[in-house]
């Protein structure tokens, strides 16, 4: 890590300065974030995707015991741009973003393997004269491209000092600091040198800056970059064709959620083991009664059963940040724009759609990007369609039962739920589009970031810290949801002789064959059914029933309303996960409802995996859709609406695989 973070924040009263606010400026995937993430021990999101950063991230900085703000902006073409967030970017460079002062100090960041792109929006930023430093970034791949660049030259054009960083490696960030640090004590403007662009010129027309960049780039950098660029056009032609393109990326994904399954078999079925044996363990130490089996089963079960989907959802975002930043996505997001434009989606959607398929909160808040009113109300509609982290463990559960075996199949169906998501999402856009929100939507622009070798520690602190929250989730939220299930489905407790005659008869019944295992588990699933659990979820299961829906399913579905992982934990502790040997899964397998039959069976968890790929299942989301679009009205209607299509949805399905496949 850097100098900056290593110096321990100075005690209030040591700073004699007011502190200075420096503003990292640059084209889009520059590499600002990942500098001002190096600069400040943060992990703000980066990504090999133009666009990344949306709105302005500030943290501080230490430079010999002085602390200064530093800002990170979205990256912008130029400072005339129409979008919102050059808008953004524009407004805090003139002082005008909220409260924010001018920046006294700009960073300029220029990616050095595009140092022609990258310096026509850098002579305009020079041309405003402030106190300018350049971070000459990438200056890694510049190399390995075969670049040589004059900094010396560069500087003396520019009229500033350069210095050549890789900051996605720490390479020469102390110079970058000790260069910042003198002009932060002594902010001199840059005199923009011998640059013919911005010499005594201001609002220069676009095609003079960019003769001034091409000369300049030809003057300071030695070699060519023919060979991988030659190679990058041919993929590309490739991966961006019309339907090859999208054919790559079906596959692709198909190929990832094998893997995915395949990878992280052993780490769960090592869980799921763990998290029985443990109960087993602690039971052995409490005496019998309703505390060891609040802990036990509702304790251990329920978050257990969460728990055991864990390293699927570090895999998934390992592989999805792998993705992303080798500049595949991008590509991916060429391709699925000319989908997105038919159903009338703007090409925009794509980053936030992208976003939601880890949460669709901060992804409601990033179609903030779409300037189009109607354009952002469709997506935002559609948005927690996507595959969202909350599913999978119910995704996971259903997939590993239907196929415990099979890292095949399980794995394409998962992507199966991905791809139904995806085009239900499209199809019901297409629908709004046509009814209730008419017009035009824009195409995407997007310019295409080279491949590039990802970043293992990226993908890595990306995947820990969604795991941390999914962890964090189970410990709270889940826990608390586990232990009231618990007490609901254990009380009140009823002794044989105050049970229905018809459960009388058949536990006589059972007894007489001297069974004490059947006698035990038909006393457990009668008293469960006279808890207030079960009179709850005999009430509604009619309601689920054309579903292929138990009474604990039904259980499980309502009680998910508010948060859709809670599906599994509640599973849990209905079906006694915490109890069994087998773990959660090898529980509900032998799951049987009150006629005797199998709970799960396919048609059943086919019912539940549409079920779950199309509900409204999630308070937040309704909450932060209300905050963003100013009323209760588009949540509600969303949510009537989701619920609609996934019980329909789930219908159709069951009775179909019924009627085609049998129970
Ligand atoms: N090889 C190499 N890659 C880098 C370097 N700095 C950043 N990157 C990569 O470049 C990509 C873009 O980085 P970001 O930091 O997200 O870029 P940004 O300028 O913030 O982009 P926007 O937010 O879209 O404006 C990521 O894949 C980074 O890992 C570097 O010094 N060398
Ligand atoms: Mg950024």
């Amino acid at each position: 890590m850097s100098e900056a973070t290593s110096i321990p924040l100075p005690v209030l009263g040591q700073t004699s300065q007011a502190s200075m606010s420096i503003a990292l400026v640059g084209n889009p995937n520059a590499g600002k974030t990942t500098l001002f993430n190096s600069l400040t021990g943060l992990r703000a999101k980066t990504a090999n995707f133009p666009g990344t950063t949306v709105d302005h991230r500030q943290a501080t900085i230490v430079l010999e015991g002085e602390v200064h703000q530093l800002v990170d902006l979205p990256g912008a073409y130029s400072l005339e741009g129409i979008s919102p967030e050059e808008e953004v970017t524009r407004d805090a460079l003139m002082g005008k973003l909220g409260d924010k002062a001018i920046p006294d100090v700009i960073v300029l960041v220029l990616d050095a393997t595009q140092l022609t792109r990258n310096l026509v929006f850098g002579s305009q930023i020079l041309e405003l004269g402030r106190p300018t430093i350049v971070a000459l970034n990438m200056i890694d791949e510049a190399e390995a491209n075969g670049l040589e660049i004059s900094v010396e030259q560069l500087s003396e054009e520019l009229g500033c000092e350069v210095v050549p960083i890789a900051a996605r490696h720490g390479r020469n960030l102390d110079e970058l600091l000790n260069k910042l640090n003198a002009l932060v004590k002594q902010p001199v403007a840059g005199t923009c040198g011998s640059a013919a662009a911005c010499a005594g010129c201001s609002g220069c027309q676009y095609s003079s800056r960019f003769r001034w960049a091409t000369d300049l780039t030809r003057r300071s950098v030695q070699g060519e970059q023919t060979a991988r660029t030659y190679t990058n056009e041919k993929i590309d032609r490739i991966v961006t064709h019309r339907w090859v393109g999208l054919a790559c990326f079906a596959t692709l994904m198909a190929v990832v959620f094998m893997l995915i399954f395949w990878l992280a078999s052993f780490p769960m079925d090592w869980l799921d083991g763990m998290f029985a044996s443990t109960s087993e363990l602690v039971g052995g130490f409490l005496p019998e009664g309703d505390f060891r089996d609040l802990i036990t089963e509702g304790l251990i079960g329920g978050v257990g059963g969460m728990l055991v989907f864990l390293p699927q959802i570090f895999i998934l975002f390992f592989m999805i940040t792998l993705l992303e930043d080798s500049g595949y996505l991008a590509r991916a997001a060429f391709v699925m724009d000319r989908l997105m434009y038919r159903v009338g989606l703007p090409g925009k959607a794509f980053v936030p759609f992208l976003a939601a398929h880890a949460c669709a909160i901060p992804a409601i808040m990033s179609s903030r990007v779409i300037d189009d009113r109607r354009d952002r109300l469709n997506t935002i509609l559609i948005i927690p369609l996507m595959t969202c982290s909350a599913r999978l463990p119910v995704f996971a559960m259903v997939v590993a039962l239907m196929f415990p075996d099979n890292a095949v199949l399980a794995g394409l169906t998962f992507a199966a739920a991905y791809a139904i998501a995806i085009i239900g999402a499209l199809a019901i856009s297409f629908v709004f589009r046509r009814t209730i929100l008419p017009g035009k939507t824009k195409p995407l622009v997007i310019e295409l970031p080279p491949y590039r070798l990802p970043s293992l520690r990226n993908a890595l602190t990306t995947s820990l810290d969604q795991s941390r929250l999914f962890v964090r989730k189970a410990g709270t939220t889940i826990l608390v949801f586990s232990l009231v299930l618990w007490v609901l489905a254990t009380y009140p407790k009823a002794t044989p002789e105050m049970l229905p005659t018809s459960w009388q008869d058949q536990l006589s019944q059972v007894e007489a064959t001297g069974d004490a295992d059947a006698y035990d588990t038909m006393l457990a699933q009668a008293q469960s059914e006279y808890s207030i659990a079960g009179r709850m979820g005999k009430f509604i299961q009619p309601a689920f029933a054309p579903l292929g829906y138990d009474w604990r399913l039904s259980v499980g579905v309502i009680n998910s309303f508010a948060a859709r992982e809670v599906m599994v934990s509640t599973l849990a502790v209905l079906y006694g996960a915490g109890d069994e040997e087998e773990g959660l899964l090898g529980s509900l397998r032998q799951a049987r409802d009150a006629s005797g039959s199998l709970v799960f069976t396919t048609p059943t968890c086919l019912s539940l995996l549409i079920f779950y790929i199309f509900a409204m299942q999630c308070f937040p989301t309704l909450v932060v859709v209300k905050r963003e679009l100013k009323g209760w009205k588009w949540p509600a209607f969303q949510l009537v609406y989701m619920t609609l299509v996934a019980y329909v949805g789930a219908l159709i399905t069951y009775q179909a695989s019924l009627y085609f496949l049998g129970a």
